[in-house]
């Protein structure tokens, strides 16, 4: 559906196949993104991948981020950090279970994935509650409809609406608090403290100036923002809507959980490894079918094309944004049988996967600017689930029934939370 909001030619895709067009077919047309205000003092002008147009800059710094983060080698190697959130996590819900007390498991998985992603950046980083505050607040404010935007003959008006004062006010928060991270880590690092992070990597990238793009302390600051911008709500309502599909499901959480208690921990601590649970399909059908009913981002990134083309006998113009609406592709009844139930099994023994080649399911996007985080969610989202699923049987509090649980969707445009809080009680 081609639209104009304000001035600008926008096109809305919910269809696999018109997805597919633009994602794969003629994805170098389709793969920049909008300049958004919000973007340009938030988000370091366009230093952080997410929103930089696509082109030179853009390849340099996702391969940065493939390399020293987010790549299947450097995701694995990070397993001390993981399992030491994935402990924490224990250690809450165990402490809980001794009390006959309940747990908000909704906080337990939002500090977790601010903490795995944390300590991977730096490993000295504690403050995982100021970080998610912050988050709460840039994304409360980044898509609030900025006139701008759409209408950008009339700029003027912004004094009225104030948007740019608050992204200031936002802005100057959040970059103290990068500043601060890697200011600790810089006084570490003179101790002699290594410790294999992405903010000692991009240091050293920054001293042996050996690379193709410029590497200031903006850009450093601006790649931290998408770590935490992209990484964490993302991978937190994920475990969440899992969690809760389980506890409404209890049939499957019954099989996962006998599946998962015949495996040994291979690690001496007694909790299950990435590696331990890598051939438990049911698991694995557990959180596709999650990010197929619930995929986090419900419109992936908004992309912008760089010149004319012709999509299904349309012209489109240049300059067009795209909103894909996931939500309703990874439900198009074409593709998936009563696709608004959740049915695990209908990923047992299929093909169909998110990395972005089956087109009716694409909740972390696809072509040139899929996300490249999925293995980092992946494995995180997977152990932490294994762990507590092994551990522990999980009850709703006060005789609640499955079928009383709230599955509504809070209000938010750039990722789609539960309405209520998960609170369980451990047994
Ligand atoms: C369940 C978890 C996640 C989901 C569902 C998800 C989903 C998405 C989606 C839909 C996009 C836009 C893709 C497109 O335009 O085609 C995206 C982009 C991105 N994601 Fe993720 N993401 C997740 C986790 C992560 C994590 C853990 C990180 C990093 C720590 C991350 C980093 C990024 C980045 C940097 C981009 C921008 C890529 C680009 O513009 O080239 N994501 N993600």
């Amino acid at each position: 559906m081609l639209l104009h909001f304000g001035q600008v030619p926008t096109l809305v895709v919910s269809s696999a196949d018109v997805a597919q067009e633009i994602m794969k077919k003629q994805d170098a047309i389709f793969a920049s993104r909008p300049s958004l205000k919000a973007n340009n003092i938030v988000a370091y002008g366009a230093k952080k991948v997410t929103f930089a147009p696509y082109g030179e800059y853009w390849k340099h710094v996702k391969k940065i981020y493939v390399a020293h983060l987010l790549g299947h080698a450097k995701v694995r190697s990070f397993e001390q950090a993981r399992m030491g959130e994935v402990e924490l996590v224990l250690e809450k819900v165990r402490h809980a279970q001794k009390m006959s007390n309940s747990i908000d498991l909704t906080e337990v998985f939002n500090l977790f994935t601010v903490g795995t992603l944390g300590r991977v950046l730096s490993k000295s980083f504690s403050k995982r509650r100021s970080a998610l505050e912050l988050i709460e607040q840039v994304a409360a404010l980044y898509y609030e409809f900025n006139f701008e935007d759409y209408f950008p003959a009339l700029r003027y008006l912004d004094r009225f609406f104030g948007v740019e004062s608050k992204f200031m006010n936002i802005f100057k928060r959040w970059d103290a608090f990068f500043e601060d991270m890697i200011t600790d880590h810089i006084k570490r690092a003179r101790n002699n403290e290594e410790d294999g992070g992405f903010i000692e990597a991009l240091l050293l990238l920054q001293a042996n100036n050996q690379l193709d793009t410029e590497l200031t302390r903006e850009h450093l600051k601006a790649f931290l923002t998408d770590m935490l911008g992209a990484g964490v709500h993302t991978t937190f309502t994920t475990l969440d809507w899992a969690m809760a599909e389980l506890m409404r499901n209890q049939e499957i959480m019954k099989l996962i959980q006998e599946q998962l208690r015949k495996i040994t921990p291979t690690g001496g601590s007694g909790m299950l490894t990435n590696e331990d649970i890598k051939e438990l399909t049911v698991l694995t059908a557990v959180i596709k079918e999650t990010l197929r009913l619930h995929p986090p981002g419900p419109v992936a990134v908004p992309r912008q094309s760089i010149e004319e083309s012709r999509i299904i006998g349309y012209t489109i113009p240049k300059g067009t944004t795209v909103f894909v609406n996931i939500w309703s592709i990874n439900r198009d009844p074409k593709y998936w049988e009563c696709p608004d139930e959740f049915r695990p099994e209908r990923f047992i023994g299929s093909t169909v996967d998110f990395w972005g080649n089956n087109f009716q399911f694409i909740p972390f996007g696809a072509g040139r600017r899929i996300c490249p985080g999925i293995q980092f969610a992946m494995y995180n989202i997977e152990v932490l689930l294994a762990n507590v699923l092994c551990k522990f049987d999980w009850e709703l509090p006060n005789g609640m029934k499955p079928e009383e649980l709230d599955m509504g969707y809070a209000p938010g445009l750039i990722t789609v939370t539960r309405n209520k809080r998960l609170i369980l009680v451990p047994k």
